[in-house]
């Protein structure tokens, strides 16, 4: 093999049956910036970045075996790009015994921010935490001081829910009643009923969402005197589709008219200004682009059934090759200065995995997805983007950047009741 080449390894979901399969669009955007990032004369000074990559499944077993080989069969690897909650965490929590940093470009659970777990885990994929500062910020814009909490028992939701809980009492927002299933949410939603909660942050997968709607058609937790947050990544039609598949008992329109005015928040991944050229040159629309012509010639229909799965997430795994890239070349130029290179690493070599952390701690660049740059913990910096669902379609309320506590509002949100439901019953003296 030449010496010029500056190897990594790339775990990707692509097929298996539970969580994400996200690799389907996020490796041939890493692909593609590979081929953007060699392309620079500018960048890595000579040396060109491969990409050795597997697919994990998302199943951490399969991740580990995956990272055993990319570990234990030359080239060396010098970093590893991984996909999935469950396979980071594996993958990120053995990786320091190798000196290895871990790029996770699709892993949202709140526990991977954890510095000693985790000492070498940086992700462009933001926590599932970042909807709550937001979700906070529309509660005082709002007015309201009394919520309830509905959430399905699973890891990531409830450490979201162990966030959220700090957030309130911090602001002085009181949770009524928090309210977990495991999979049949019939008698949580009742309980709500029980304790008149009218503002209700919920928290669980798609499929669970749409039995959770059709229990509050039945119970009538919906219209002008309740509020619904959900969580903004479900798909746009997730309240009329599959009804019949997953033995939902409500009609569409049942579906429709409880769905009707809910809020949603979600992690910008996209860069908002559509025309703002990004490092690479490109906008995030010129990306879309290539990455739509990537897809079909890796055999998925963009417009059809074959959709790949992390779709949503590809500028993530666009902006971390870009992320190691710039942080190799940090690396080099002071690497040099000792009359060393990357080439001079190796699984033992803590100094030079050192300067790697040092690099990657102090990105800051505008990619794809928007401003790259971590937090302490190795987070993705990112905006969240609020909407509401008015006549069956999402209507985008505004964004909020919680850095710099921004909240661009649009003033464009209908109320069922047409004014603001409050959070409490309200008792109106007669005068
Ligand atoms: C927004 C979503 C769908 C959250 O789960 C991530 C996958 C994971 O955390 O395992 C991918 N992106």
């Amino acid at each position: 093999r030449p010496d010029n080449d500056l190897h990594i390894g790339g775990i990707f979901p692509m097929e298996g049956e539970g969580g994400w399969q996200g690799g389907q669009a996020c490796k041939p955007a890493a692909e593609l910036a590979l081929a953007d990032v060699n392309e620079r004369s500018d960048l890595l000074s000579g040396f060109k970045l491969l990409l050795h990559s597997n697919d994990s499944k998302c199943e951490p077993g399969l991740g580990a075996s995956v990272m055993y080989n990319l570990l234990y069969n030359p080239p060396q690897k010098l970093l590893l790009l991984a996909g999935c909650s469950t396979v980071c965490t594996t993958v990120a929590e053995a990786a320091k015994m190798w000196n290895l940093m871990v790029l996770c470009y699709g892993a949202s659970s709140p526990a991977l921010s954890d510095r000693a777990r985790f000492p070498t885990l940086f992700r462009t994929h933001p926590s599932a935490t970042v909807h709550n500062p937001t979700r906070i910020k529309l509660m005082q814009k709002f007015g309201w001081s009394r919520i309830a909490i509905l959430q399905q028992a699973e890891e990531v939701f409830i450490s979201t829910v162990e966030d959220l809980e700090a957030h309130c009492k911090k602001s002085g927002i009181e949770i009524v009643t928090r309210q977990s299933f495991l999979s049949d949410p019939n008698d949580a939603v009742r309980n709500l009923r029980r304790q008149d909660a009218r503002v209700i942050v919920g928290l669980f997968y798609v499929v669970a969402a749409r039995r959770v709607l059709c229990e509050v058609y039945k119970h009538r937790l919906y219209g002008k005197s309740h509020v619904w947050f959900f969580i903004g990544w479900y798909e746009d039609n997730w309240f009329e589709t599959n009804l019949e598949r997953e033995g939902i008992d409500c009609t569409v329109e049942q579906m429709r008219e409880a769905a009707e005015g809910h809020l949603t928040t979600e992690a910008l991944m996209w860069n908002q200004n559509a025309n703002q050229t990004t490092i690479s040159g490109m906008t995030s629309e010129d990306f879309r682009s290539r990455l739509n012509d990537a897809l079909k010639e890796a055999g998925y229909d963009i417009d059809g059934e074959r959709f790949p799965e992390g779709y949503q997430e590809a500028p993530l795994a666009y902006d971390a090759v870009w992320a190691v890239a710039l942080a190799f070349n940090k690396t080099m130029e002071k690497l040099e200065k000792s009359g060393l290179s990357l080439k001079n690493f190796t699984y033992t070599n803590k100094k030079i995995a050192d300067d790697i952390y040092e690099a990657i701690n102090s990105t800051s660049f505008l990619g794809v997805s928007g401003l790259v740059a971590f937090s302490s913990q190795g987070d993705r910096i990112a905006l969240t983007q609020i909407e509401q669902l008015s006549n069956n379609h999402y209507v985008k309320l505004g964004y909020y950047d919680t850095q710099a506590d921004n909240l661009t509002w649009l003033d464009r949100e209908q109320w069922v009741g047409g004014k603001v439901p409050p959070d409490r019953t309200v008792i109106v003296n007669e005068l």
